[in-house]
């Protein structure tokens, strides 16, 4: 059985339409990201599957069962992390870990081999109130507590949001750990390299799915030439080559700027030395998953 199967769902708040046909499957034991920048819908879909709000349109299934009909069972099933942050802030890290496996009508012993590699690395701080606690440890936390009750699918909304880079890394680790155990897990992210560490993701923007694949087979079938530029000032190159005539596309990759366009690198260089740049150098670039999304948003903006 597929863990969570999403059909043609649709949601709209007044006008804003939050979520428009979008339909995927979660297979077992898979890490699925959902990539996509604030406001893509990344929310409105973990609530609708937390069964928290009701789509306008199409059905959704968690372990088989209807997010409308069922909706008792799969809250005992699932574990949800939400994306703003769910813990509470006075209580300590113990409290708050009790306090959510007493709504789950468990103990923190019964369950403590589920969440033990993640609460070791802040168990230090157990007496600590929530609230003072870094964002790389209130994220180890937030995850402990939605893992305290066992549930078999897990549900992470923006996990890594505002997190220190360390803490990202230290945090996808734990996910690759949990998956390797079989759990699978729909987890959201703005961070493109993120998609990377997923087995399949998902781009979205603007509500509707653009692409669902593999991170590897999305870059594969990409075939745009991308050019990689850098000069001495950097925010300069970037308004000046997004005003130049061609440039589809032009972002921050690293230390280079990232280029998609109809002109030749030489002559763009040749015409930014003449605008006053220096240091302006080019070579081509890999693409990324970045590379794609901005092709496919590009897109989907043109779309009349
Ligand atoms: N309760 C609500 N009332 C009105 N509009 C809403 C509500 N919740 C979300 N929206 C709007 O729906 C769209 C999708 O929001 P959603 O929060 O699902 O996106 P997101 O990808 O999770 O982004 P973010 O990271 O900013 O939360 C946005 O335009 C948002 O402003």
């Amino acid at each position: 059985m597929q863990p969570i199967v999403v059909q043609h769902i649709s949601k709209s708040y007044g006008k804003v339409s939050a979520l428009r046909d979008v339909s995927f499957t979660v297979e077992p034991g898979e890490l699925f990201g959902l990539i996509g920048p604030d406001g893509a819908g990344k929310s409105t879909l973990f609530r609708i599957l937390a069964t928290l709000v009701l789509a306008d349109k199409g059905q959704a299934f968690v372990n088989g069962k209807d997010v409308v009909k069922d909706y008792r069972a799969i809250r005992r099933e699932v574990g949800y992390m939400p994306g703003r942050f769910s813990l509470y802030q006075d209580l300590t890290v113990e409290e708050n870990l009790r306090f959510f496996a007493t709504i789950f009508n468990t103990t923190v012993a019964a369950n403590y081999d589920m969440i033990r590699d993640i609460y070791e690395q802040i168990a230090p701080f157990k007496d600590r109130p929530a609230g003072k606690l870094s964002g790389g440890m209130k994220q180890k936390l937030a995850l402990s507590c939605a893992l305290v009750h066992r549930p078999s699918v897990l549900f992470l909304d923006e996990p890594t949001t505002g997190v220190d880079p360390v803490s990202r890394k230290e945090f996808w680790e734990m996910l690759q750990r949990l998956r390797q155990r079989g759990i699978p897990i729909l987890v959201s992210t703005p961070y493109m390299d993120e998609a990377t560490l997923c087995d399949r993701v998902a781009l979205i923007q603007n509500g509707a799915l653009m692409r669902i694949d593999t991170p590897t087979a999305i870059v594969e079938q990409f075939t745009t030439k991308v050019w990689a530029f850098r000069a001495s000032d950097t925010w300069r190159l970037i308004r000046d080559l997004r005003a130049y005539p061609g440039v589809e596309s032009c972002f921050a990759f690293g230390e280079f700027l990232h280029v998609v366009m109809n002109a030749g690198p030489e002559k763009v260089k040749q015409d930014l030395l003449a605008a006053g740049h220096t240091d302006v150098v080019y070579q081509p670039a890999n693409a990324g998953i970045e590379d794609v999304f901005m092709a496919l948003m590009r897109a989907q903006t043109e779309v009349p």
